[in-house]
């Protein structure tokens, strides 16, 4: 099942500068990994913002909810969740 995501990532005053670059390391490590697998096809700035669109390609609500639940941004990301399904005049 294919779902189309947008990722909001705000982090809290308090966090330094190095506490960012750290969880962007991760973050990094995290993606890529999905991306290998497969399950994320493809991520793409939203230009002028410190946000995301994310093709996610998985089994179920459930594993979505976990893989994105899984990202270390994911207590300072706000992420809405769109499933989609085949277009009638898709030609794919
Ligand atoms: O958009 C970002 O930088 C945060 C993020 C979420 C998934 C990812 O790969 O990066």
């Amino acid at each position: 099942m294919l779902y189309m995501t947008r990722m909001d990532v705000t982090f809290p005053p308090h966090l330094s500068a190095e506490d960012i670059a750290v969880f962007q390391a991760r973050e990094k490590e995290y993606s890529g990994n999905l991306q290998r697998e497969g399950r994320i096809q493809g991520i793409w700035r939203i230009v002028g913002e410190y946000a995301n669109h994310a093709l996610f390609d998985v089994e179920t609500n459930d594993e979505l909810h976990e893989v994105l639940s899984g990202f270390p941004m994911y207590p300072y990301m706000k992420v809405k969740v769109t499933p989609l399904a085949k277009h009638p005049n898709s030609i794919r």
